[in-house]
């Protein structure tokens, strides 16, 4: 497995970081038979698996959950956790608590938190606890309340230069990586110029180190609309509603199960049954 240190190599070789998000056994398998440099357990997995209209309700029994079966899955792959919504906002003590069960217990690699200021006190805290992180700036989609929605985020110079501020905060603190979500394509560029960690971009372009997105856009499965700044690359979709559409017409016309999808005994048992002795 690639180790924390191994990004960093990456970004000084000019060689691209993929990462992607996994929620469960499946999607983390077929993410490490593809090779993705690392697999984000996001906490976004509350709107795309569990149905809710934003990240704020997932709780970090649901991060440990997913956590646990994505590490079942890909068992030799690099696994960043999302702390979820206000579980690193109040106490050191319960930001610290809260890591140590998504490590331990959910068995993840890294951990995830968004925002910098008093945010990069809690990275520098759990850096020095032992936990890599990455960090999360830009649209912060945990604050959706306060940016007024899922809006692209640095859009003037001053904007930018604060984001490039946060982003050095947060290698000041030790994080190993920064997630860049949201911003336009030339602060991230710049942000990306600023710093020795690597920039993992989602909607900021392409001279970032890295790219991450959302399983379930790149494959179109469940989701009904995607962004702008994703790519699908299959319509799981059309695939999954073909075949249920297809099994429930062929169980409705008795044309399944046939015979090749059934069990049979011996001749003299199928007698015996038939003569009454069973
Ligand atoms: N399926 C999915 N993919 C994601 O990337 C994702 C989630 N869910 N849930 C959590 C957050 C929310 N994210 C989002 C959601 C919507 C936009 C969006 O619609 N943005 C507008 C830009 C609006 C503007 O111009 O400011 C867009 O058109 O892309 C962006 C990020 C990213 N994350
Ligand atoms: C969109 C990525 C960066 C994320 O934080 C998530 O999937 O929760
Ligand atoms: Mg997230």
């Amino acid at each position: 497995m690639k180790l924390s240190g191994h990004f960093l190599k990456m970004k000084k070789n000019n060689e691209k970081i993929v990462m992607l998000t996994a929620y469960d056994y499946p999607s983390a398998k077929l993410a490490e038979l593809a090779d993705v440099d690392m697999i984000l357990v996001g906490d976004s997995l509350g709107m795309v698996v569990l149905g809710y209209e934003s990240t704020l309700r997932v709780t970090v029994d649901d991060m440990i959950h997913h956590t646990k079966a994505v590490k079942r899955g890909a068992p030799n792959t690099f696994v960043v956790t999302d702390m979820p919504f206000m579980s690193y906002h109040l106490s050191m003590d319960e930001t610290l608590k809260s890591a140590a069960r998504m490590i331990q217990e959910g068995r993840a690699d890294a951990l995830k938190l968004e925002g910098a200021g008093q945010v990069a006190e809690k990275i520098a805290a759990l850096t020095k606890a032992g936990v890599p992180v990455i960090a999360h700036l830009g649209l912060t989609p945990q604050s959706v309340g306060v940016l007024g929605g899922y809006k692209v985020q640095g859009k003037s110079a001053n904007d930018a230069e604060q984001l490039l501020d946060e982003a050095k905060q947060c290698e000041a603190a030790g994080a190993i990586a920064v997630v860049l979500e949201c911003v336009p394509y030339q602060v991230a560029e710049v942000i990306t110029q600023n710093l020795n960690i690597p920039t993992i971009g989602i909607g900021a372009g392409k001279d970032v180190d890295g790219q991450v997105l959302v399983y379930h856009d790149v494959v179109t499965y469940g989701v009904d609309r995607v962004s702008k700044f994703v790519k699908t690359y299959a319509n799981a979709n059309e695939l999954i509603s073909g075949a249920l559409s297809q099994y429930v017409s062929e169980v409705k016309a008795e044309q399944f199960p046939t015979l090749e999808h059934s069990f049979t005994m011996k001749e003299e048992e199928v007698a015996a049954l038939y003569g009454g002795k069973a």
